[in-house]
């Protein structure tokens, strides 16, 4: 049967507004028959008339790169009536009894892709301080590192050599180094947007690197003042020079869904500077959602293309948590198999050349997740939630984590009990 024209338009329609055109998941075949492509266990709720299925809801799901018919018996359904809502988890699999059949395969198919352990990269002292507007003393700035590589997390990113023109809250980044390299348990990297701060990072100690490109030649030029091609040229010599000093480089990507001025980023071009930078030897590629606005409609196609230029153990997420949606986005990034979480303890944060960014996902929030999904990070929350008090009580402000303003709330009762 074939699908009416005006069925598909509205489709299309719809999800063109949610995702990008090029990632539009119903595919047409040459004989007017349609199929999904995904890499997700979310469902779109189409009305479907004369499908196979139940009507209604239909399940959309496959391996990535494994674009195919997905069991649905497309050729036989025809399309004509379409309304199309937001996407949702289908209530036809929601049951509250754990031993039912469905909800327990449902269950399984949600959690068996997430990794065992995941690797959280703590970015407070650098993304979480450098949009402040008082300058933080580096004396604070240092115990807070301490604090944080005490509770067990893996890398702890401590400062940029950058120009403090630019980022004056950074500006002492020589004495910060000078203070935290010889810490040990964690990796302390640095970012460095050209050979001039890679020079003085290595020289104040530092042993792992990062260097930070866009996908939104707006945000690049606003960020580091040169083109997204320009910006490329720079991280390869700062890539060589590492190479020969055998210093890790980290790869950053901003603005992987959306730009202050430009709006939506195609997933295409997040593919195309992840590919550079991993061509260059990127260790590790962070695809950052800089501005927040990426909800897993449009983190996931972005994943995809990205995906299918770099292996999966090479990636990492940094969400902002403009729109309340790191967490899910998060979950929707482990579920795809992504086992690298960048986050900033007590959600400080903001790029300062982003207009409206506000604070990465909270350090806190992220291992509570984790914690209950049973993924190891081997990182004490409680000495998490520690560090955040520090900072926050110098900063005199209330901590942006909604578990460390939840759990301190009931630590609190229980004292008085
Ligand atoms: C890239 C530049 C330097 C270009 O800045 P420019 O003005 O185009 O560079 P320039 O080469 O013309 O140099 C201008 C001045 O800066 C000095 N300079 C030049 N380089 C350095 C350096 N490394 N360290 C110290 N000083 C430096 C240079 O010596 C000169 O000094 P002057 O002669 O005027 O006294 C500038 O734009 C810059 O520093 N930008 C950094 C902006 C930044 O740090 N943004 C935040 C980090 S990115 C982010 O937060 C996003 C991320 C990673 O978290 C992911 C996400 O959230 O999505």
């Amino acid at each position: 049967m074939l699908a009416s024209k005006k069925a598909l338009d509205k489709l299309y329609r719809h999800y063109t507004l949610l995702s990008n055109p090029t990632y539009f998941p119903l595919m047409i075949n040459s004989d007017n028959s349609c199929c999904f492509h995904g890499n997700t266990s979310f469902q779109s709720n189409f009305s479907l008339k004369g499908a196979n299925e139940s009507q209604g809801t239909m399940l959309w799901s496959g391996q990535r790169r494994n674009i195919s018919r997905v069991g649905l018996q497309w050729n036989s359904m025809e399309i004509d009536n379409v309304s199309c809502h937001d996407w949702h988890l289908s209530k036809r699999y929601y049951n509250s009894n754990p031993n039912d059949k469905h909800s327990r395969e449902f269950a399984n198919k949600l959690l068996k892709s997430i990794p065992e352990y995941v690797k959280i990269v703590e970015v407070g002292p650098r993304d979480g301080l450098q949009n402040e507007k008082e300058i933080v003393p580096t004396a604070v700035k240092v115990e807070l590192i301490r604090m944080l590589v005490s509770s067990g997390l893996p890398v702890v990113e401590a400062t940029s050599f950058v120009s403090p023109k630019w980022v004056p809250q950074l500006a002492d980044a020589k004495d910060v180094m000078a203070a935290v390299r010889n810490f040990e348990g964690a990796r302390l990297p640095v970012l460095t947007p050209n050979l001039k701060g890679f020079e003085a990072a290595v020289a104040a100690g530092a042993k792992e690197v990062a260097i930070f490109a866009s996908a939104s030649e707006s945000f690049s030029k606003s960020n580091i003042n040169c083109t997204i091609e320009d910006s490329l040229v720079r991280y390869n010599d700062v890539s060589l020079a590492a190479n020969k000093l055998s210093i890790p480089v980290r790869g950053y990507i901003s603005c992987v869904v959306g730009c202050p001025v430009e709006g939506m980023v195609s997933p295409s071009n997040v593919a195309y500077v992840a590919k550079r930078l991993y061509e260059m030897g990127c260790s590790e590629i962070s695809l950052g959602d800089t501005i927040g606005v990426g909800t897993p409609g449009t983190v996931i196609p972005m994943l995809e293309a990205v995906l299918d230029v770099v292996p999966i153990d090479k990636l990492a997420v940094h969400f902002h948590d403009t729109y309340g949606q790191a967490l899910s986005n998060i979950l929707a990034s482990l579920q795809m198999g992504i086992n690298t979480v960048d986050s900033s303890v007590s959600g400080l944060g903001g790029c300062p050349y982003a207009k409206g960014a506000s604070g990465n996902v909270a350090t806190e929030d992220v291992i509570y997740m984790l914690n209950g999904l049973g993924v190891e990070t081997n990182v004490d929350l409680q000495q998490v939630m520690l560090a955040g008090n520090y900072i926050c009580k110098h900063l005199g402000r209330s901590s942006g984590s909604k578990t460390a303003t939840a759990l301190s709330k009931i630590t609190a009762h229980a004292s008085k009990l």
